[in-house]
């Protein structure tokens, strides 16, 4: 019998439970998103430094395995979108505790990932979760993405840009198209969405240069929760964004931009 793996989570000592672990294995290979034994690993040990972490409100759940199969396999969905496998520059926009853009990183090696979070002890929680999992090619920036991405470090710069519960498609559209290069992607993982969002979202993406690529809806097993809905809205840039986007910080979510105006 396996013990699970532990790590110390301040004072206390946290574990996943084994069938925990398998559900999770199982469904990224259901999801044919490749995962070796040190990446399985590293996924595990953030999960437990999540559920651990005690100086800041980083994640709802102090249950490992919750961890593990709700936030940080979710993350992992991302991938069933196909061009991300092969992006080589990914934001995540709104990171909170590292979600999606840490278990993207474990997963994809290559790739360059900047965590893009305004809270402080948020961000905190971000390098001291990189330190802890010896991870390169990850950088943290604490600030307001409204900011981030009229740096000419960040604008028009990235492959893909990611947002997870962090607020609505026009919104995220208009924090996320800015920061690609034309032909890159922003994908907003959303759960159930009202139509009506959706063609907002539509109308605010053809005033960044935008267009909406496609919706792809994440299948999950019974052991995972198949009832679960979570769909991939996808952005693709097709024009530079301009140079009035994002307005200034605040202004996305309080008035979100309407296509046409
Ligand atoms: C509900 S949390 C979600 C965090 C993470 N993506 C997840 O799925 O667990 C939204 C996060 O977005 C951050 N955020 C909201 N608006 C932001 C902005 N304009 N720029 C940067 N971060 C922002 C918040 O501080 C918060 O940590």
């Amino acid at each position: 019998m396996s013990p699970g793996r532990s790590v110390s989570g301040g004072r206390r000592a946290f574990h996943v439970k084994r069938s925990a672990r398998e559900a999770f294995r199982r469904q990224l290979d259901a999801w044919g998103v490749k995962a070796s034994r040190e990446q399985l690993s590293l996924l595990e040990e953030y999960a437990l430094l999540l559920a651990g972490y005690r100086r800041a409100n980083v994640i709802g759940t102090r249950e490992p395995e919750t961890v593990l199969l709700e936030h940080v396999l979710d993350s992992a969905s991302c991938l069933l979108f196909e061009p991300l496998r092969a992006a080589g520059r990914v934001a995540d926009v709104g990171s909170g505790g590292g979600l999606p853009g840490i278990p993207l990183k474990i997963l994809l090696p290559e790739a360059r990932v900047v965590l893009i979070e305004s809270t402080g002890k948020k961000a905190d929680f971000l390098r001291y979760a990189i330190e802890s999992l010896g991870l390169s090619g990850v950088d943290v920036v604490n600030a307001r993405v409204e900011a981030v991405a009229r740096e000419a470090a960040h604008r028009s710069r990235y492959d893909a840009a990611l947002a997870r519960a962090v607020a609505a498609l026009p919104v995220l559209a208009e924090y996320c198209v800015p920061l690609l290069r034309v032909g890159g992607h922003a994908v907003a993982m959303k759960g159930g969405m009202p139509e009506h969002e959706l063609r907002l979202g539509e109308g605010a993406a053809a005033v960044l240069g935008a267009r909406l690529s496609g919706v792809l809806e994440v299948p999950r097993l019974p052991e995972v929760g198949e009832e679960k809905r979570r769909r991939l809205v996808i952005l693709e840039k097709r024009r530079e964004t301009p140079g009035r986007y994002p307005r200034k910080a605040g202004v996305p979510a309080k008035r979100p931009l309407r296509g046409g105006g």
